[in-house]
C-alpha cells in the first residue's frame, strides 16, 4: 500500500488530478495536473470534448509514475446530468452533449403532458432544471429515436471514463439521482417513469453506491502506465463529493461555489413537499444514502463568461479587485433567469437586464463584476430564507466550499447580507470528498464522521462575520 489515493475532479470550467496522502490523521494534497474544461461545438450541438478529457486523465496518471508514486486507487467525479450512450459493441452512439445545449428547450413542458410536474417531483424529489437528463433523453427521442433504440448502455460522464479505465459499466447513485429518473424512496431507476416516456429501461445499469470498488485497470492501461490501481466509485457527482468535505454540516448551510453555486443542507430523508417544489429545491443522493437538499444558483459561471468577454485580460482575483473599487455602484440582476444560462455575451445580457429594470447600467469591468457578485449574494440570501422557512429553523452558519471560497469580497458580502457566520474552505472540497471516499472503500477511514474530522484537522477555514454589526 502506497497510502496514496488519486482524485480526478472535472468541473465545468476546469479539471484537476490531486493525490491524497493520509499520514498521522492528516490528509495532504498534491495537485499533479490541472487543465481547462470547456464546451465545444460538435455536430451542431454544444458538447464536452470527452476524448480530450480522457487524454488529460491519462496524462495526469502518468505524472504519478514520474513522481515515483503508484496510488492504491483512483476515483473520478464530474458535473452532473450529462451522459453518453453505447451500442451493443460498446461503441459511442452519441456525443457528450452539454447540458447548456438548447436541444432541451421546451422538453420539460412536453414531459409534463405525460407525467404531471407534481407527480414527477413527489416521486423523484429532483429540482426542475430544463437540462436534466430526463429532458435530454426525451429530446433525443424526438430527434433521433433510432439512436435510443440501438442504445445498450447509458453511462454518465464519470462512468464512461470508468468504463475506459476498467471495461466495466455501472451507474453510480449520487450522479444517477441528478437525472430525475431515480425514485427518491426506492433509490432505483423509476421503470414506470421510463416506460411512460418510451425510454428503454434496459440500457440503464445497476446503481452502485459511493465507496464501491468497481475493479482495476485494463491490461492495456497497466502496460501503458506501468502500474495498476483499484478504480473506486466516489460520489461521482462532483457536488456529492464536495458536500462530504463540509467541515460543519450540523446547523449549517453549505454553498458549493464553482461554476454553479449549489446551496443547501445535508439531510437523512427526502423532502418532496409542496413548499420544496414551490421553491424548486432538489433531493440529490449523497454518500451513505444521505440527501443533498439544495438548489442550483447560476453561480460563478457568470463571472467566467464576463472574464471570457473581456478576452481573459483580467484574472478572477483582478476582477474582484476591480469590483472592490466600485463600492458605490449597485445594480442587482436575477441570476437565476434562464437568459444567463448561455447568452451570446454575458456583459451585454447583464447591461440589457439593468436597462430593462431601470437600474444603473454597469459600464466598467469593475461595475460588471460587482453587479454579478452583489446579485449572487442576494440570490444566496433568498435561498437561505427559503431553506429556513421549509425547515422552520435558523441556520447560524454558512460553509462556502470550492474554488469560489477564494473570493474574500464575496464571502464578506454573504456575511453582510445574511448576518450569518461564513466559514470559507476547503477550496478543493470536491477532490477531498473524492479522496476520503476512496480511503473509506479501502478501509483506511471507517466512517464519514472520521472523514470529516480528518478534513477539519487538515484544511484551513477562514471566518467572516457581518462587518456592520458590532460584537
Ligand atoms: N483567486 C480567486 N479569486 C476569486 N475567485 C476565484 C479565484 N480562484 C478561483 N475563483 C473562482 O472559482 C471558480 C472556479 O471554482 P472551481 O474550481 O470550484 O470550479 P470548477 O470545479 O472548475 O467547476 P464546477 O463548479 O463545475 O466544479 C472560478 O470561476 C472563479 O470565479
Ligand atoms: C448541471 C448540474 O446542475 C451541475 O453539474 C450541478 O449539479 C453541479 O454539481 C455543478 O458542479
Ligand atoms: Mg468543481
Amino acid at each position: 500500500m502506497s497510502n496514496y489515493s488519486l482524485a480526478v475532479d472535472i468541473g465545468a470550467s476546469s479539471g484537476r488530478l490531486i493525490l491524497g496522502h493520509l499520514a498521522n490523521g492528516k490528509l495532504n494534497l498534491d495537485e499533479i495536473h490541472r487543465f481547462e474544461n470547456k464546451i465545444v461545438k460538435k455536430n451542431e450541438h454544444f458538447c464536452w470534448d470527452i476524448e480530450a478529457l480522457f487524454q488529460e486523465i491519462k496524462t495526469g496518471i502518468k505524472k504519478c509514475n514520474e513522481l515515483g508514486i503508484k496510488p492504491d486507487s483512483i476515483g473520478i467525479d464530474t458535473w452532473a446530468v450529462d451522459y453518453v450512450l453505447l451500442d451493443e459493441h460498446d461503441n459511442l452512439l452519441t456525443d457528450a452533449v452539454a447540458y447548456r445545449d438548447p436541444r432541451t428547450d421546451g422538453m420539460m413542458e412536453e414531459v409534463f403532458k405525460i407525467i404531471p410536474k407534481e407527480k414527477l417531483y413527489f416521486e423523484t424529489g429532483i429540482q426542475f432544471q430544463k437540462f436534466n437528463t430526463i429532458y435530454q433523453l426525451y429530446a433525443l427521442k424526438q430527434t433521433s429515436p433510432e439512436v435510443l433504440q440501438k442504445a445498450k448502455s447509458f453511462l454518465m460522464i464519470p462512468e464512461y471514463f470508468n468504463f475506459l479505465l476498467t471495461g466495466k459499466k455501472a451507474n453510480e447513485y449520487t450522479n444517477a439521482t441528478s437525472t430525475q429518473l431515480v425514485n427518491a424512496f426506492t433509490k432505483k431507476w423509476d421503470h414506470e417513469l421510463l416506460d411512460k416516456l418510451g425510454i428503454n429501461k434496459e440500457m440503464f445499469h445497476e446503481i452502485l453506491p459511493p465507496k464501491t470498488v468497481l475493479g482495476t485497470l485494463s491490461k492495456e492501461l497497466v502496460e501503458e502506465f506501468g502500474f495498476d490501481m483499484k478504480v473506486v466509485l466516489p460520489a461521482t457527482h462532483d457536488t456529492g463529493s464536495a458536500v462530504i468535505s463540509v467541515p460543519e454540516v450540523e446547523d449549517s448551510i453549505y454553498i458549493s461555489s464553482g461554476t454553479w453555486s449549489l446551496i443547501g443542507v445535508e439531510n437523512r430523508f427526502p423532502i418532496c413537499v409542496p413548499q420544496a417544489l414551490k421553491y424548486n429545491f432538489t433531493n440529490e443522493g449523497g454518500i451513505d444514502y444521505r440527501y443533498r437538499f439544495l438548489k442550483n444558483i447560476m453561480g460563478l459561471w457568470m463571472i467566467q463568461e464576463v472574464k471570457r468577454n473581456y478576452h481573459d485580460q483580467y484574472s478572477f482575483a483582478e476582477l474582484v479587485k476591480l469590483a472592490e473599487n466600485e463600492q458605490q455602484f449597485q445594480s442587482i440582476v436575477n441570476v437565476d433567469d434562464d437568459r444567463f444560462l448561455k447568452p451570446d455575451n454575458m456583459v451585454d445580457e447583464i447591461q440589457k437586464y439593468c436597462q430593462e429594470t431601470k437600474q444603473p447600467i454597469p459600464q466598467t469591468p469593475g461595475q460588471i463584476a460587482k453587479c454579478v457578485y452583489d446579485s449572487l449574494a442576494e440570490s444566496y440570501k433568498r435561498a437561505i430564507n427559503e431553506i429556513e422557512e421549509i425547515f422552520e429553523k435558523n441556520f447560524p452558519r454558512i460553509n462556502v466550499i470550492g474554488g469560489g471560497c477564494q473570493n474574500e469580497m464575496l464571502n464578506q458580502m454573504i456575511a453582510n447580507v445574511t448576518n450569518k457566520e461564513v466559514c470559507a474552505g476547503p477550496i478543493e472540497a470536491t477532490a477531498i470528498g473524492n479522496i476520503v471516499a476512496q480511503y473509506m472503500a479501502l478501509g483506511e477511514i471507517h466512517t464519514i464522521q472520521e472523514a470529516r474530522t480528518t478534513i477539519k484537522d487538515s484544511f484551513e477555514v477562514k471566518i467572516y462575520k457581518n462587518q456592520y454589526v458590532r460584537g
